[in-house]
Order: C-alpha cells, then sequence, then structure tokens
C-alpha cells in the first residue's frame, strides 16, 4: 500500500507502508529526487531498493542482527494525521520484531512535504522495562545525473571509517567530495548541513539529531553483484544518508530519541 501527499504548489511525495519507505519525492515544478531501481523486488519481506529505507536496529552487518535491521521490512502503520502535508507512520515491536531483537518498543516515522523541502523524522521510543541500545540510519537514495559529475560538499576535516577497505579514521581531505567507483564510508560527527551539486540544481541535506552521515554508491562491479539495481543503476544514484552508527543510542526506559533529516532543493548553485 502507498500513501500520496500533494501539496498546493504542487510538490508530491509518496510513501510505500511497507518499511515505511518514501519512495518518491517531486518539489514543486523540479523532476524527481531520489532513485528507485527498476528492478527492485517486489517479494514481502524484501526492502526495495531505492527511496528512504528506514535502518533500525541495526546499521548494516555492525552487530549480531540481520543487516540493516529489520524496520525496512516491517509492515508499519499509518496513522490519522491532522495535516494534509504531513504522514505518520508507526511500528510497534511484535512477534518478529522480539524474535530478533527482544525489546519492547514504538518507532514513528513523520514525513513533512512543503514546496521545495522534504523532512523525514524517526523516533524510538523505549516501552519496555529495561534500557537498550540501537543504531539506526534514513538510507536516502538520491536520483543523480550522473554520479561522476555529483559533488559533495561539507564533509572536508571530517573523520570517516572507509567501510571499503574497513579501515577507521581516516580524514575527508577533500573540499569537494566526487564519487569514482564504489564508495561506502561512515563520517562522524558529521557537520549538519551536506550539499549536493549538480549541473542544475544544489540540494542541501540537513540533519538534525544524527550524528554521523554515510555516503555509499556500490560503483560499478559491485552494482552488477546486486540483482534488484538496474543495470548502470550505480550512475544514477547517490546515498547521502543520516545515521546514528559511532555512538549507538542508549535508550533508557519510557524515554524517547527523534532526529530528522530535510531535504531542500535549489534550481541553481545559488545558496539556500
Ligand atoms: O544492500 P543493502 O543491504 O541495502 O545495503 C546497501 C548498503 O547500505 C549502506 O548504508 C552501507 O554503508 C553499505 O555497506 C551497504 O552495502
Amino acid at each position: 500500500m502507498i500513501t500520496t501527499l500533494r501539496t498546493a504548489d504542487g510538490a508530491q511525495v509518496q510513501i510505500a507502508h511497507n518499511g515505511a519507505q518514501v519512495i518518491s519525492w517531486i518539489p514543486a515544478n523540479q523532476p524527481e529526487q531520489l532513485f528507485l531501481s527498476k528492478t527492485s523486488s517486489s517479494d514481502a519481506g524484501a526492502a526495495l531498493r531505492g527511496g528512504v529505507p528506514v535502518i533500525f536496529p541495526q546499521f548494516a552487518s555492525l552487530g549480531l542482527l540481520p543487516k540493516h535491521g529489520f524496520a525496512r521490512t516491517q509492515l508499519w502503520h499509518k496513522r490519522a494525521s491532522d495535516h494534509p502535508d504531513r504522514a505518520v507512520f508507526e511500528l510497534r515491536d511484535n512477534e518478529i520484531t522480539r524474535a530478533i531483537w527482544p525489546h519492547a518498543f514504538w518507532a514513528e516515522l513523520t514525513v513533512t512535504l512543503s514546496g521545495a523541502e522534504l523532512e523525514i523524522e524517526l523516533a524510538i521510543h523505549n516501552t519496555g522495562n529495561t534500557e537498550f541500545s540501537f543504531t539506526c540510519a534514513l538510507h536516502t537514495y538520491l536520483r543523480v545525473e550522473h554520479i561522476e559529475q555529483v559533488r559533495v560538499i561539507g564533509l572536508q576535516g571530517t573523520h570517516y571509517r572507509d567501510s571499503v577497505i574497513g579501515v577507521e579514521n581516516c580524514v575527508e581531505m577533500d573540499e569537494v567530495l566526487t564519487i569514482h567507483g564504489q564508495v561506502d564510508r561512515i563520517y562522524m560527527n558529521a557537520p549538519t548541513r551536506l550539499d549536493v551539486q549538480q549541473a542544475r540544481q544544489r540540494l542541501a541535506v540537513f540533519s538534525n539529531g544524527f550524528a554521523d552521515a554515510v555516503v555509499w554508491n556500490p560503483g560499478a562491479e559491485l552494482g552488477r553483484t546486486l540483482a534488484d539495481l538496474e543495470p548502470n543503476g550505480y550512475e544514477r544514484m547517490l546515498c547521502v544518508e543520516a545515521a546514528a552508527i559511532a555512538e549507538p543510542i542508549c535508550l533508557p526506559i519510557d524515554a524517547t530519541w527523534r532526529a530528522s533529516q530535510r531535504l531542500v532543493v535549489q534550481p541553481s548553485a545559488r545558496s539556500i
């Protein structure tokens, strides 16, 4: 099932209830901003390759749980919203989640749309009687014209883990990051604003409450091995993820943690 929100000025976002996964975002008078692979798996229990998968309670294979946790493959429940430009989804622990991760929780994803902006907020609440910790991410697949022409600005001086070669504590030297081949990095304590520049637009990626940022592109070789990535799909996508990985979030009983990612598009290289 898919929920579509539209604003009066023509912006539109689509969210699949499976995974509470945003799968399309078209700002007012702009082209589609999110990548969604044409060969995504439609199998129940599989996440779509693209949009904004919600990663919880474990990022990647950095722990004992299944890769990227279970939130992206669970069916979320859409709540009634009092705002036409906002959709709210929730997921509570159930038999499947407890078999993987023995904690009582409630997760809420709030998607808010306005003319040139999309905001996605993730909230996690501990409803159990022991504290727990988790890692998480909003695994945003940006749609790009061509990966080799994309410029990511804002990471210079930030420490990162290079997950391709498994090396910790690298430092980003470049003022402008360009992508050539496989890139898989966790930038720690990343700036709260990154800019993704292309010939015809600039996208500002703001994060609030997520300490880390992940930049991922599989490159040609790994891309070919991903059955759900369309041929040469790596050329048309770049993941810029808002994440909490390096310092897992420790949530006491009855506490709530919230963090968000906000995307703002501008047609030219003007600053926002
Ligand atoms: O193929 P998946 O499970 O969707 O994961 C995609 C990628 O997600 C990224 O966030 C990770 O940094 C990569 O290591 C991983 O390969």
